[in-house]
């Protein structure tokens, strides 16, 4: 960048800034999200880095806060109430420990490690054991007279157990419970909603009239002690021990760690563990602990350097919707999907978001150009939560659906009681690729090697057809070899998998088929009735209707399906190429023999072998009964990734749980 548009994108950043922390300080009314927040402050502070001579020296960066409001006393802070520096990565973290260690030579160095409490600073100051002023933190130097609202928490000791004399500061905050009552009480009353518990805990504590601080069941901890008189104290952690023998709520879940690789594993631990805190904590601070290494450190005009906060990843996240793509899957249904200006959500860079159908985009009012709330649903598959019409500019364009198929040009149509358009040509391209995607998935024939790109060349280039023409690859050997990445080994693999998967049993090639309606579990359940898919295949659409599991809508589909002559003579060649036809369990009532029979199983976390459907599915073909929330009645919960407050619960509850390769090890000895 030049100097011209860096001096000009730096005046506009620093406007932007101004606004935002007038809004956010002084208003508790923001209008961005902190991560977008966070955002523009690293961009002017790396602008400011690149061009030193442009950086203006009040500039936002070097300023804490918001000025105190005039209609409060002003009290000045015998030291500055300073802010943090952030970290929003493990490298901004070991960053910061090798500052530290450089900083103070050799000498060995030991962190405490906090909450980072999402509320607001205040300090509090005693004299002989007694209450004496309360105040914000203002612009750092000057805050806001606000001891009478102060007094109205009970968290707060009016006299300490100890006639000390001492500044203790802490954060102020609005307990989840209470703010969820709080702006239902004002939608009811039809009064603007406050964005988060944090502003609501600031707006609640800058009210002239101490009732309404009272009436608002905020809470605090206490995270620093200073000005301590007739005594001393030598460490932070030694500070807090003292604050909380005085009578202050002093947060229970700190650590101290003299190794910043066992800070970030604790911190880590907090990012799956913060939903099930009765508060809002927005990251964690660490801190040096001697109060010697603390000075030798000191302080930049805005933090001291002997602190950082990590700043935790965004759950959800404001983006721009550049586009909507349509695309058709293997039942045929079209389904929206955004396309978004990359922006990182929960650690990922998300570029498309699900849209699921149509209706959405219309219930949403969603505009192409719109400015966008995305949240990662069940933290896999980011989806839209919210529009923000208030950020239109007026260039914003609106989308309709098409009426034709993208893929095969003919008309859509609405099936009766659905929301989604379907392509209902059976000949449809995208019909049949998704289709033999399905059929090779590992819920269904399970075969290695067939991904969804390879299986898409396979049909795009006309090598396969339909399924049963996986069955015939083995005639054409050299067409796979001459294919990109395909090696002797990955196609020999492939060939073995194919003619292993010959061996399965029934309900795997009646679900591989994608009969409309027909999932994994009706699969296993015809499978076991009939035994044979001849039997299935020549069934009166009555005789499904008589089993229990089967409705008539599910019975309808099957009968239609097995009256198409593109899918007998599917299967006839399925039979001509050896594929198994007959079901290989056991034919007992209920399936009692299945690992995970009359089992009610919760799948949480994220899976690394497959998707939480796929597993959901597969729980099913083995006889389990899956549910999304934990409880007494649960038997069994299936751990990924990230698992969070459901795996909290299933400890709580003495719930068994079983990993990833815990539940892979089952699924191998069973098929
Ligand atoms: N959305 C917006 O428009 C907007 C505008 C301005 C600021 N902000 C948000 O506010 C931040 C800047 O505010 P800030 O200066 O208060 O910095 P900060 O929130 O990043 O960190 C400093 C504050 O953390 C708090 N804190 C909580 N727990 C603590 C603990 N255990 N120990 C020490 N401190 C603890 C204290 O109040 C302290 O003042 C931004 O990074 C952004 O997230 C948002």
């Amino acid at each position: 960048m030049d100097r011209l548009t860096a001096e000009k994108r730096m005046e506009e950043l620093t406007k932007l800034i101004e606004r935002h922390n007038r809004l956010y300080h002084e208003e508790d009314r923001p209008e961005i999200s902190d991560q977008e927040y966070d955002q523009l402050v690293r961009e002017l502070i790396a602008l400011e880095e690149n061009f030193p001579e442009l950086a203006q020296p009040d500039s936002p960066t070097k300023r804490v806060g918001g000025a105190p409001l005039p209609f409060f006393e002003k009290v000045v802070h015998k030291t500055p109430m300073l802010s943090l520096g952030n970290a929003f990565s493990e490298e901004d973290l070991r960053d910061f420990d090798r500052r530290v260690r450089q900083a103070v030579g050799n000498q060995a160095v030991r962190y405490v490690c906090e909450l980072k409490i999402d509320g607001l600073a205040v300090s509090l100051l005693y004299e002989n054991g007694l209450f004496v002023k309360g105040a914000t933190r203002g612009d750092g130097t000057t805050g806001e007279d606000i001891t009478q609202n102060l007094r109205t928490i009970r968290s707060i000791p009016l006299r300490l157990r100890r006639p000390l004399s001492l500044e203790a500061r802490g954060e102020a905050y609005m307990p989840k419970p209470a703010f969820e009552k709080l702006n239902k009480e004002r939608e009811e009353r039809g009064e603007p909603l406050f964005a988060n518990p944090r502003n609501s805990a600031a707006g609640s504590l800058r009210q002239l009239d101490p009732k309404i601080a009272a009436s608002r069941q905020l809470d605090t901890f206490i995270y620093s002690i200073g000005d301590l008189q007739g005594e001393s104290v030598e460490s932070h952690s030694e500070g807090l021990d003292l604050l909380e023998s005085l009578g202050f709520k002093v947060n229970p879940e700190r650590r101290t760690y003299s190794d910043i690789e066992e800070v970030i594993a604790f911190i880590n631990s907090w990012t799956q563990k913060r939903p099930s805190l009765p508060y809002e904590i927005d990251g964690m601070v660490i801190k040096v602990d001697s109060y010697a290494q603390q000075e030798e450190l000191g302080f930049t005009a805005k933090s001291p350097r002997w602190a950082i906060a990590y700043k935790f990843p965004a759950e959800e996240a404001v983006t721009i919707l550049e586009g909507i793509e349509v695309s058709v899957g293997r039942t045929g249904t079209v389904t929206p999907t955004a396309l978004l200006k990359p922006v990182s959500l929960a650690g990922t860079t998300v570029k498309r978001a699900s849209l699921h159908n149509e209706d959405i985009i219309r219930e949403k009012g969603l505009l192409i150009g719109d400015h966008v709330v995305v949240k990662k649903a069940g933290d896999i598959i980011p989806e839209i939560v919210a529009v923000l019409p208030e950020r239109r500019t007026g260039d914003e364009t609106p989308f309709s659906m098409p009426t034709h198929c993208p893929e095969c040009g003919s008309e859509l149509v609405r099936l009766e009681d659905e929301v989604a358009l379907r392509c209902i040509n059976p000949m449809c391209p995208a019909l049949i690729r998704e289709g033999i995607i399905h059929f090779v998935s590992r819920t269904a024939m399970n075969i290695d090697g067939l991904g969804e790109k390879v299986v898409a060349q396979l049909y795009n280039d006309g090598i396969i057809h339909s399924v049963a023409d996986l069955y015939y690859l083995h005639q054409q050997r050299d067409v796979l070899l001459g294919m990109e990445r395909m090696g002797e080994k990955s196609v020999d693999n492939l060939l073995a998998a194919i003619e292993a998967s010959k061996e399965n049993s029934l309900e795997r090639l009646l679900f591989g088929l994608g009969i409309r309606l027909v999932g994994a579990k009706a699969a296993k359940v015809l499978a076991e009735h009939f035994g044979h898919m001849d039997g299935i295949a020549q069934a009166q659409e009555e005789e499904f209707t008589l089993i229990d599991e089967i409705g008539p809508k599910m019975a309808a589909s099957l009968y239609q399906y097995f009256r198409q002559p593109q899918a007998e003579a599917v299967i006839e060649r399925l039979k001509a190429a050896g594929v198994n036809m007959a079901y290989k369990g056991v034919r007992v009532e209920g399936g009692e023999n299945l690992p995970f029979s009359g089992k009610t199983i919760v799948v949480t976390g994220t899976l690394s072998a497959m998707s939480r459907q796929e597993a959901e599915e597969t729980i099913a073909r083995l006889g389990g009964k899956v549910t999304g929330s934990v409880s007494k009645k649960t038997d069994l919960v299936i751990v990924g990734e990230k698992a969070g407050s459901k795996l909290e619960k299933a400890e709580k509850l003495g719930v068994a749980v079983m990993d990833e390769a815990g539940f892979l090890q089952i699924l191998e000895n069973n098929g």
